[in-house]
């Protein structure tokens, strides 16, 4: 297990990922979508990359809104798990 960031780490992190915001202790991002079938799509995407990844993110889905939290569950905290994830997953998905 990969322990958690401390605030400077984070910083760091959020520079290198601008579209990354700190909410709740998590790493978060939201993407936009024409219809909620267009964010399920996003979504079902999203669950075979983290599959792939052994790391999932949390997923809040409102409509055509899909809002990302990454966090280490096991960890209790970011880790560099989280920050490899929001790194991949903005490469995967730029916009919405
Ligand atoms: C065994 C397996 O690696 C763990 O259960 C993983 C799976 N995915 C996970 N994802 C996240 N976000 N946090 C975790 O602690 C976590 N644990």
């Amino acid at each position: 297990m990969k322990k958690a960031m401390d605030a400077d780490e984070i910083k760091d992190v959020l520079k290198a990922n601008p579209e990354w915001n700190l909410k709740d202790g998590k790493l978060i991002r939201k993407w936009s979508f024409k219809d909620f079938i267009q964010a399920m799509a996003f979504v079902n995407r999203v669950a075979t990359l983290a599959e792939a990844a052994g790391h999932h993110p949390d997923i809040d889905i409102r409509y055509n809104h899909v809002v990302l939290g990454l966090v280490s569950h096991d960890a209790g905290g970011i880790t560099q798990r989280d920050a490899s994830m929001a790194n991949k997953l903005s490469k995967e998905f730029p916009t919405a």
